[in-house]
């Protein structure tokens, strides 16, 4: 559904929440077996019935049944191959119905920008992608109706065939159809709205009744977005607050092929047709796919080589520099000698923890084919997951810069300690045997080792610090420049190299410029986490730690947040202090992070979010307030941090000791409608 919810919209969802169905749950005769996304408007689970599997959408009946049985007539009006087949509907619970249910087919796949951050394809593969979307559409407007929200977030690519598949119709339009939204911007998510849609803003936007009307060419347009960052790792254009409060594009558009080298000419000059300023010029969906399916003959080499570098084990920055904030510049401006890094992510070697001794650095592509080769598992953070459920990431953010309230890093990229994935996964393999072995038979020991190296643990590490209720403090969440002890610790480990990180003070405030990092390579970090949490929890014995509780989010956040264009369960990068990739040592209590990769909504790209960290069985960031980069404007927001599989919380790499909790540095934010 939209990315933006429609003028004063009170989300009706807060009001049924305590019936929504949860994971488990028969729903009349489907059972919910996974959560598959959960937008703006409604939730999609996995279902089975009868040994079959269906996707089951649940939107609340109340406030949003124009919106529901809109999709409905949308899905019911369109068949196509790359379009979701609906299957039927109903309201649930038959007594007392609060939910339309919508049951989809299940399209078993990734979404569009996992696929690529996990594949690294080539032009050729992202434009077969195209193809598919294109037909999607050319078969939405032949039947008079536009989707509205073309965004990677709505394109699954199925596993079975490689087919795009276009889903979530619910902000869709047909002729027919009366109008829902209020307001002068048509819903969809902002960074995929056309220049005119922005242009009637600015012009219109004031006058009470003023209604953009979308076009067949507006849907091109978001096609454009998402082919543009298929190619480059970018968006087209930040949006950026002009002088008049109305919000511009940051700067000119340039070519696909200028900021990636590798694009196909023609291809690079067929994404510019699709993002031309003017709607008539842009192609129509029709002449399209004729367009594409010429440019898929081409068979030179070029359009067969993956459009990005790999991502390897140690690869983590681009180039060295004089400057390491050299890096900073190439998230946010041209770059015509560089790619972003995509393909399957590297298990993140053990540099401590292994013996072996550093081999010669391996290509990246041979890496891979040795991953492949052996099977070992090279994408853990997908590995574990039904492929749909593996959410991405709107634009190119796991490799990106950050500030911090850290201290304690640990390099991971150090040339002195390059080896294999081989020897990293057998490294940490081991020493997560030894850890269980070690846990079962000698936790006494360990538990005295630990004090040993760390001293006396803090007062209040046994258990999960409580959270304390919202009613408690006066206050929901503390937000503001509140601080409670510091989130950061002193170095724990000799080897650790003095942290090259500025500090911040509890408000969040940035003190000095940051460093870039890149994305994540998370294989073994189950094993790792299993042997920190054995570190933490096995070896003290008694004491397990949980999640903690849930709280509400700070008051006015859901407000701003909806304000700034930033809907539940939208995500960005986030990045902790330092140069690079790192596990660093972080502690409990008042902390900020950078808000990296592109602008969030309208919060611009390197805010500092600020919040707490609490320690459960993981590291859990609650972020409260955002303080923006460019004016210094702090407003109450409710986010939580996410490490880089999009698992909720940051895990607790080994040598983790309870005063000084080691957790790698980089990792999503989400916007959230209560800490859970
Ligand atoms: N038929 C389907 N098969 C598999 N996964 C699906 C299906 N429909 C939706 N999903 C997954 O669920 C996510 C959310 O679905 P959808 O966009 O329809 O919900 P929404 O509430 O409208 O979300 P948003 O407000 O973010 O657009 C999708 O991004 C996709 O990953």
């Amino acid at each position: 559904m939209p990315g933006e919810p429609p003028g004063n919209f009170m989300h009706p969802r807060d009001r049924v929440q305590s019936l929504e169905p949860a994971t488990g749950d028969d729903v009349g005769g489907y059972v919910l077996k996974a959560l598959l996304g959960q937008g703006g408007f409604g939730t999609v689970y996995l279902a089975e019935r009868g040994g079959q599997r269906y996707a089951l959408k649940l939107l609340p009946l109340a406030g949003l049944r124009d919106w529901g049985e809109r999709e409905l007539l949308m899905l019911a009006r369109v068949k196509h191959p790359n379009v979701v087949r609906l299957l039927g509907y109903w309201h649930w619970p038959d007594q007392a119905p609060c939910f339309l249910v919508v049951i989809m087919e299940y399209v078993e796949g990734r979404r569009l920008d996992v696929w690529a951050e996990t594949e690294n394809p080539t032009a050729h593969a992202v434009l077969l992608r195209i193809l598919g979307v294109a037909r999607a559409l050319r078969a939405l407007h032949e039947g008079k109706a536009l989707h509205r929200d073309v965004k990677e977030a709505n394109i699954l690519v199925r596993e079975a065939d490689g087919e795009a598949v276009l889903v979530d119709l619910g902000v869709g339009t047909h002729e027919d159809t009366s109008r829902v939204t209020g307001g002068s911007l048509p819903p969809g998510t902002r960074a995929y709205l056309s220049p005119e849609a922005w242009r009637f803003h600015r012009e219109h936007g004031k006058a009470p009744d003023a209604h953009y009307r979308s076009t067949p060419a507006d849907d091109v347009y978001a096609l454009g977005v998402v082919l543009y960052w298929l190619l480059t790792g970018t968006k087209p254009f930040h949006m950026v607050e002009g002088n008049d409060g109305s919000m511009v594009r940051s700067g000119p558009l340039v070519s696909a092929r200028a900021r990636n080298g590798r694009v196909p000419e023609e291809l690079s000059t067929l994404c510019m047709r699709l993002l031309e300023e003017g709607p008539e010029q842009r192609p129509g969906a029709a002449s399209l796919v004729a367009q594409v399916e010429e440019l898929l003959t081409r068979d030179l080499p070029e359009w067969h080589a993956p459009l990005c570098d790999f991502h390897d084990a140690h690869n983590v920055t681009t180039r060295p520099g004089p400057d390491a904030d050299e890096e900073v510049v190439w998230l946010n401006e041209v770059r015509e000698d560089f790619r972003p890094r995509r393909g399957r992510r590297w298990p993140r070697p053990v540099e401590h923890e292994s013996t072996t001794p550093a081999p010669e650095a391996v290509p990246a592509q041979l890496m891979e084919a040795q991953a492949s080769a052996s099977g070992m598992p090279d994408s853990v953070a997908e590995a574990s997951l039904p492929a749909s459920t593996v959410s991405g990431r709107p634009d190119s953010v796991a490799e990106e810069p950050l500030p911090a309230s850290t201290v304690g890093l640990e390099p991971r990229d150090s040339d002195s300690h390059r080896a294999t994935w081989r020897t990293a996964a057998l490294g940490v393999l081991l020493a997560v045997s030894c850890a269980a072995l070690l846990s079962a038979h000698l936790g006494g020991w360990w538990m005295h080792s630990f004090a040993d190296e760390e001293g006396e643990p803090a007062p209040g590490w046994k258990v999960a610090p409580p959270v304390p209720p919202p009613e408690s403090s006066g206050a929901a969440v503390p937000h503001g420049a509140v601080s409670t002890p510091a989130a950061i610790a002193l170095p724990t480990m000799p080897s650790e190299e003095p942290a090259p990180v500025k500090t911040q003070n509890p408000a969040g405030d940035a003190q000095q410029p940051t460093s870039p990092v890149r994305g994540r390579g998370s294989a073994g970090k189950t094993l790792q986490a299993a042997a920190a949490a054995c570190a933490l929890l096995g070896c003290t014995g008694a004491q397990v730690r949980e999640r903690p509780s849930p709280e509400p989010c700070p008051p006015g956040a859901a407000e701003t947040m909806k304000q700034l264009g930033i809907n539940v369960g939208d995500k960005m990068g986030w990045s902790f202090g330092g140069s690079g990739n790192r596990v660093l040592t972080v502690r409990e209590g008042w902390t900020s992070v950078e808000i990296v990769g592109a602008d969030f909504g309208d919060i611009p790209n390197g805010s500092i979010a600020s919040g707490r960290l609490i320690l459960g069985d993981r590291v859990y960031g609650r972020m409260t307030q955002v303080r923006f980069r460019d004016t210094g404007r702090t407003v109450p927001v409710c986010m939580e941090l996410l490490d880089g599989g999009s698992e909720r919380g940051l895990e607790l790499e080994p040598g983790s000791a309870p005063t000084n909790l080691r957790v790698f540095s980089v990792g999503y934010i989400r916007a959230v409608r209560s800490f859970e």
